[in-house]
């Protein structure tokens, strides 16, 4: 448990709100992943604004982790104690300050490409998206559940992650097998951290003080699942991630792109029944599965110390992130920014630069000495001969969701 609650705030909640009226402004964002569940209680009396703009206050926040392994059995579990955390700072569920809780829901299908107020029906839509997002929309699901239960008059809405990517055009989102098969299945490019890649490229033009309908911009979201995506004026027109969050670039515990046949190879001579193969690729791939670690600061760690593998797993990762940098400046014709954001796109410096070193041709070119300055808001790090601008964007799918959400609920009568 890692309680990142702030202290001051957790000591005078009502007055760190800025809001006295006591109006309910307040929005409990949950961000349930595989093993982990994010939480954040924002007020957002200045209004949801525009997300580069007016800004929710955070009250509170906190992580409760390793989900399954101990004392956290479940899910529910999880979801029991982050809101107990937020009762016992008289932040609890029961506040008449709520107006919503936002749920991050990983998978939204063709159907929810907005932000949804949950009923059981949308529960129920949710549900059927399951084999799509196996890893994650259990989770979303159960938050949902567990909030609905705590508070059952409250707002539920999810927020989801594909959206963003609705936009993306067919020739994109269509992979090139039987189209009766692929219809018959849901088989197309959603795209995932779509509320990640909306937010970090409108605030990259915010960074270059320019309205985000005339810039076009790359953004690389790298945290434990890592995607790359392709706005052109605040549209998005291309991601890495596909049917799930398993295509793409070299995450840390999922290959991302390889050759298809590799899983019947798999199937049929190392008689791996399709389960494992899941797992396989899902769960010991990517860094994890080339050198055994799937934390890229452990990574550098074991690189400075001369460590052939933890090596290798970095030259593959940076390799595929400098082919989707080639690939999407193609897709787009005109690229005005690269912005690295998430865990390791915000924080790892090696990464950045091997990554963007040598693309002088593509009119990118990152300067070592500000992309080494650790800062901490959105920062530009290429040089100034760089035609293309480099930044670091941190981003905030916890601020996107309660805006959404807080919105959300101001258009619902009542
Ligand atoms: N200082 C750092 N240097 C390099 N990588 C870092 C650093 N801090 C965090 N990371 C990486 O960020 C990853 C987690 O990113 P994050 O965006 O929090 O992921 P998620 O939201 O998917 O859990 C970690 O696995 C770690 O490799
Ligand atoms: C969709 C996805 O990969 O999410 P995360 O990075 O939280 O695992
Ligand atoms: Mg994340």
């Amino acid at each position: 448990m890692n309680d990142r609650t702030e202290a001051s705030s957790a000591a005078a909640p009502e007055a760190a709100s800025g809001n006295a009226s006591g109006a309910a402004t307040r929005v409990l964002v949950l961000n349930s992943g595989s093993s982990s569940v994010k939480y954040q209680l924002l007020d957002m009396a200045g209004g949801a604004g525009t997300v580069t703009g007016g800004r929710g206050a955070l009250l509170a926040s906190g992580l409760v982790e390793r989900i399954g392994e101990g004392p956290v059995a479940d899910h529910a579990a999880a979801l029991r104690q982050a809101a107990g955390e937020l009762a016992d700072r008289g932040l609890g569920l029961d506040s008449p300050r709520l107006a919503a809780v936002g749920h991050r829901v990983v998978h939204g299908g063709t159907r929810f490409t907005e932000p949804t107020l949950v009923t059981d029906e949308v529960l129920a839509e949710i549900e059927k998206l399951v084999p799509l997002a196996p890893l994650h929309n259990p989770a979303n699901i159960t938050g949902i559940r567990v909030a609905r239960e705590l508070r059952p008059d409250l707002p539920q809405v999810a927020v989801f992650d594909t959206a963003f990517h609705a936009t993306i055009p067919e020739h994109a989102a269509r992979y090139a097998i039987d189209t009766a098969t692929a219809d018959a299945y849901g088989i197309r490019r959603y795209g995932f951290h779509g509320t990640s890649h909306s937010y970090v490229s409108r605030a990259t033009a915010a960074l270059l003080g320019r309205d985000p309908d005339q810039v076009n911009t790359i953004v690389l979201h790298l945290g434990n699942g890592a995607s790359a995506s392709a706005v052109r004026g605040g549209v998005c027109v291309e991601t890495s991630m596909g049917l799930t969050p398993l295509e793409g670039l070299v995450m840390g515990t999922r290959s991302g792109d390889l050759d298809p046949a590799v899983i019947f190879h798999l199937v049929r001579e190392a008689g791996m029944p399709a389960e494992e193969v899941d797992t396989l690729l899902n769960k010991r791939s990517g860094l994890l599965g080339l050198c055994g670690d799937n934390d890229m600061r452990e990574i550098g760690r074991r690189m400075a110390e001369g460590d052939d593998a933890a090596r290798l797993a970095f030259e593959v990762y940076v390799h595929r992130l400098r082919k989707y940098v080639g690939a999407y400046t193609a897709v787009l014709g005109r690229v005005d920014a690269v912005a690295f954001t998430a865990g390791v796109g915000e924080n790892s410096v090696a990464v950045r630069q091997a990554a963007l070193s040598g693309l002088t041709a593509l009119g990118i070119e990152i300067d070592p000495v500000r992309n080494a300055l650790r800062g901490g808001g959105a920062r530009l790090v290429s040089a100034d001969s760089s035609r293309v601008a480099v930044a670091v964007v941190p981003t905030d799918e916890e601020l996107e969701i309660a805006a959404q959400a807080y919105e959300l609920v101001g258009a619902v009568p009542g």
